[in-house]
């Protein structure tokens, strides 16, 4: 009985019309990669290296273990890489701009470890506003810190030392 009510509304459903612009029909407006930098736009905020949630290193020494600028490249690259590739947390960074993440993350690395940046990127709480990340996510990003830089050698006191200046931001990155 229940399919032969059904029998009309299979005959009545349409195929979608292929030639309609939903975008356009739905007000979705598309988002453009800048043709130099490949990343998209965000909405604009005030620059700052206060914004990078830690104040630097004193010295060079910090810099020295995580092999200069090139060695937190590679850590920052392998951690997002990582940070993909992970099921727990692979989730929460689809759809997200992973060129610009490359970028501003290296940044507040560089910067904090006093490597020789400045940070351009939006506050830890902005930036993670709605992600709905929780502290067992944040225990799987800081794994994956770690692997990241046991591959580059950096040791584990300096790694140690590093993973204290971040573990205050948990509060404004994991979902209160
Ligand atoms: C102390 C730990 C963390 C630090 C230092 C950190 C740092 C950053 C930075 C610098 C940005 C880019 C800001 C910008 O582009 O303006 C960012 C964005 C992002 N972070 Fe984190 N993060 C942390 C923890 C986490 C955790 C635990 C997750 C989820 C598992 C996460 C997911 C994301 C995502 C998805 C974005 C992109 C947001 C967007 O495109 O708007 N982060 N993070």
């Amino acid at each position: 009985m229940l399919l032969l009510a059904a029998i009309p509304l299979l005959v009545l459903q349409q195929a979608p019309d292929p030639d309609v612009d939903w975008d356009a029909e739905f007000g979705v407006e598309a988002e453009i990669r800048d043709s130099i930098t490949g990343e998209l736009p965000v909405e604009p905020y005030d620059r700052s290296n206060a914004n990078a949630g830690a104040a630097p290193f004193a010295g060079d020494s910090m810099a020295a273990h995580f092999n200069g600028q090139p060695g937190i490249r590679r850590v920052v690259d392998r951690l997002v890489d990582l940070n993909l590739a992970d099921p727990r947390i692979a989730a929460i960074f689809a759809g997200h701009d992973t060129v610009r993440l490359r970028r501003t993350l290296f940044e507040q690395f560089c910067y904090i470890l006093n490597a020789g940046c400045d940070y351009t990127g939006r506050d830890m709480r902005a930036s993670h506003d709605g992600l709905g990340s929780r502290k067992g996510d944040m225990n799987a990003l800081v794994e994956n810190l770690q692997a990241a830089m046991g591959e580059e050698g950096v040791p584990f006191a300096a790694q140690n030392r590093f993973l204290s200046k971040l573990a205050p931001m948990s509060g404004d990155v994991i979902e209160r």
